[in-house]
């Protein structure tokens, strides 16, 4: 296909999809959702290669059209290759999609900072708060490459399985630059997806960070076998918490009412797809975390990003004086401090404080 000859600056995103054919994109990190953010710009009509530490799964992507161990019942599109060499996915490319565990992201930017050109845009969707350093995306990316680069933030209600499936999806994709949000999102967007431009970086990511430490307790509810009220109700209490430390981290409170807030939330809690969710339910269950992560790593099964993200919600809590007795007591349950049924039964017994103030309720907390 027709290349561009430097497409390095926004200025080449202009005019897209006119221009699709011309534009090549990278993407980083071959699992679940690399994938699907791959087919999803490929069908756009983006030239698209895929970075993988894995040569047999750059492999099966070229010659199969399959990746062999992510979402391998895909037929992926033509104009989507893959590769291990990370000067050749990076050569020429228009705009970067960062599809790599929050948790890894540092050391992986810090071995990447010399071949990314300092004017390509990159589009994280990692989910997550940094577990020691409490740090976000926007803070992680450029504190890794040792200087600022164009970044943007997609989250929102989206399911890998459901985005290769091809059926209806929407998703926020936030940046500090509206032009910028609204040049990218249009990149993603495509007849089974909706991506609505934001310049609410802080709400996007910290939406898409604490729904999975929700998701995690939604779990827990089902795997003890409670019932959906239950489920509702940790949902319901837990995006409260998650609103309102938000707000205080200077996230918008329309972005938390939308895709990247509560539409995150309720798919993650209550769709059957999680795997944050999957991570509560084997926990109510009455297996430990370990044997849990253990048995997730050994099939594959791919990131739960609320486990590395509950202790870091935790801390931003406190600093933010928010009361988020749920989120507590998730970081209880994963420190192995508690056993579920407790910490459910502790909850139920809490006092009713919704007419006091925030700090009031917050001094009240019990386990802090
Ligand atoms: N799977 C989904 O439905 C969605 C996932 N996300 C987010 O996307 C991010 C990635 O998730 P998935 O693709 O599902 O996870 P995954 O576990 O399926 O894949 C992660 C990929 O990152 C690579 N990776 C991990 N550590 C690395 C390192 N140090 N260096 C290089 N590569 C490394 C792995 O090899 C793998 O290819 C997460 O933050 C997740 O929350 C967001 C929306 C939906
Ligand atoms: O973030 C997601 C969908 O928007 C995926 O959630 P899980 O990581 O819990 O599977």
């Amino acid at each position: 296909m027709k290349r561009m000859k430097s497409s390095s600056s926004m200025t080449n995103l202009l005019g897209a999809h006119q221009e699709s054919a011309e534009m090549k994109v990278t993407v980083f990190g071959s699992g679940s959702f690399g994938m699907a953010m791959a087919t999803l710009v490929a069908r756009n009509g983006f030239d698209v290669v895929v970075l993988t530490r894995r040569e047999e799964v750059a492999e099966g992507i070229n010659k199969d059209r399959r990746n062999p161990t992510h979402l391998k019942e895909f037929l992926l599109p033509e104009n989507l290759k893959a590769t291990t060499d990370a000067v050749e996915a990076l050569r020429g490319t228009s705009f970067i999609v960062h599809c790599i565990p929050l948790q890894s992201t540092k050391s992986f930017l810090e071995s990447m900072k010399d071949k990314i050109e300092p004017g390509v845009p990159i589009v994280s969707t990692s989910k997550g708060l940094h577990t020691e350093t409490l740090e976000m995306m926007h803070e992680i990316i450029p504190n890794a490459l040792g200087r600022p680069q164009p970044v943007a933030f997609l989250s929102g209600p989206t399911f890998a399985q459901d985005i290769m499936a091809n059926t209806p999806s929407g998703a926020v994709l936030a940046s500090e630059d509206i032009m910028m949000s609204q040049k990218l999102a249009h990149l993603f967007s495509g007849p089974t997806m909706r991506v609505y431009p934001s310049e609410d970086v802080i709400g996007v990511q910290v939406g898409g960070a604490l729904k999975n430490v929700i998701a995690i307790l939604a779990g827990v509810a089902e795997g003890l076998g409670l019932g959906i009220n239950a489920v509702a109700l940790l949902v319901t209490r837990g995006c409260r918490e998650m609103n309102r430390l938000a707000v205080a981290m200077g996230g918008q409170e329309h972005t938390m009412n939308g895709l990247a807030g509560i539409g995150d939330l309720m798919l993650t809690c209550l769709g059957g797809l999680s795997r944050n969710k999957r991570v509560g339910i084997e926990l109510g269950r009455g297996k430990n975390l370990e044997q849990v992560l253990k048995e997730r790593a050994e099939s594959l099964q791919g990131v739960a990003e609320g486990v590395a993200t509950t202790p870091a919600a935790v801390k931003l809590a406190t600093r933010y004086r928010i009361p988020t007795p749920i989120m507590f007591m998730a970081n209880r349950l994963l420190k192995g401090e508690d056993d579920a049924a407790n910490l459910l039964k502790d909850m139920m017994e809490a006092p009713m404080l919704d007419d006091v103030s925030l700090e009031m309720e917050f001094q009240a907390m019990k386990y802090w």
